[in-house]
């Protein structure tokens, strides 16, 4: 059955704007799991924009299901891996000035970096997940670094603006989700998706997990977080059926 990460990095997003408590993160991962989220999905970035450190701590010691932690592919964050001991860790890129994550890791360039990265989490039982673009090279290389899960980033098929651009950008989705379940990787999905273009993607066989956040927050604000996470749940499995 297809499972659905939830992204909880918007909910920071709002709080950090106003320096308050609130919304909290960790309230929102907790209603996310009741709702019937898989896993917890949050993003540690290296400018800390969002989620800080002591939320990542925190919900370490709660979440009930699993959390599955982005970050940049630094010595800085591989410490904070280690010590805090996620079920996951999705390696991401990042550039300083971005709105949000443009693209994917590119491990074909960064190869011995990531596949010490890859090496030291997997050995400390963390399962790691490269988020990379719809491209055959970069699968082959995320194989061949040793990581057992890819992500792959939907954002260009979430920023199509025509049927035929989104038909080219799905159509990659879907041969790399056939190329990288062949080569023996899990394959999961994630990154602008929202609810009129999430069932598409999920109908694609052999994608074992969506992470979502964005359109979650935005949805939560009119219908309420519990309903928001529901009906994006919904969705993914009805395209299954
Ligand atoms: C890697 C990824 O896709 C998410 O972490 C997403 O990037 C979160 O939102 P921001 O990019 O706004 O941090
Ligand atoms: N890895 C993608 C993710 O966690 C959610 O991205 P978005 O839905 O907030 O764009």
């Amino acid at each position: 059955m297809i499972q659905l990460g939830v992204n909880i990095d918007h909910i920071a997003t709002l709080r950090q704007a106003r320096g308050t408590r609130y919304p909290s993160p960790v309230q929102a991962a907790l209603a996310a799991e009741s709702a019937g989220a898989d896993a917890i999905t949050l993003h540690l970035r290296e400018d800390r924009r969002h989620i800080q450190d002591r939320d990542v701590d925190i919900l370490r010691e709660l979440l009930q299901t699993r959390m599955n932690l982005e970050m940049a592919v630094t010595d800085e964050m591989l410490k904070i891996a280690l010590r805090v001991n996620p079920q996951d860790v999705c390696l991401v890129p990042e550039r300083r000035q971005e709105l949000t994550t443009e693209g994917g890791l590119d491990v074909v360039n960064h190869f011995d970096k990531v596949r010490h990265a890859c090496s030291v989490l997997g050995d400390a039982g963390i399962r790691v997940s490269l988020f990379i673009n719809a491209d055959k090279a970069q699968m082959d290389a995320s194989k061949e670094a040793g990581a057992p899960v890819v992500e792959i980033h939907t954002g260009h098929y979430a920023d199509t603006t025509s049927a035929e651009a989104e038909q080219i950008e799905y159509d990659k989705i879907k041969d790399s989700v056939i190329y990288g379940t062949a080569l023996g990787l899990c394959v999961n999905a994630g990154h602008g998706l929202h609810y009129h273009n999430v069932q598409k993607i999920a109908a694609i066989a052999d994608v074992r997990e969506l992470n979502i956040g964005h359109a979650i927050v935005a949805h939560a604000l009119f219908v309420g977080w519990d309903s928001a996470v529901k009906e994006m749940k919904s969705l993914m499995l009805a395209a299954r059926t």
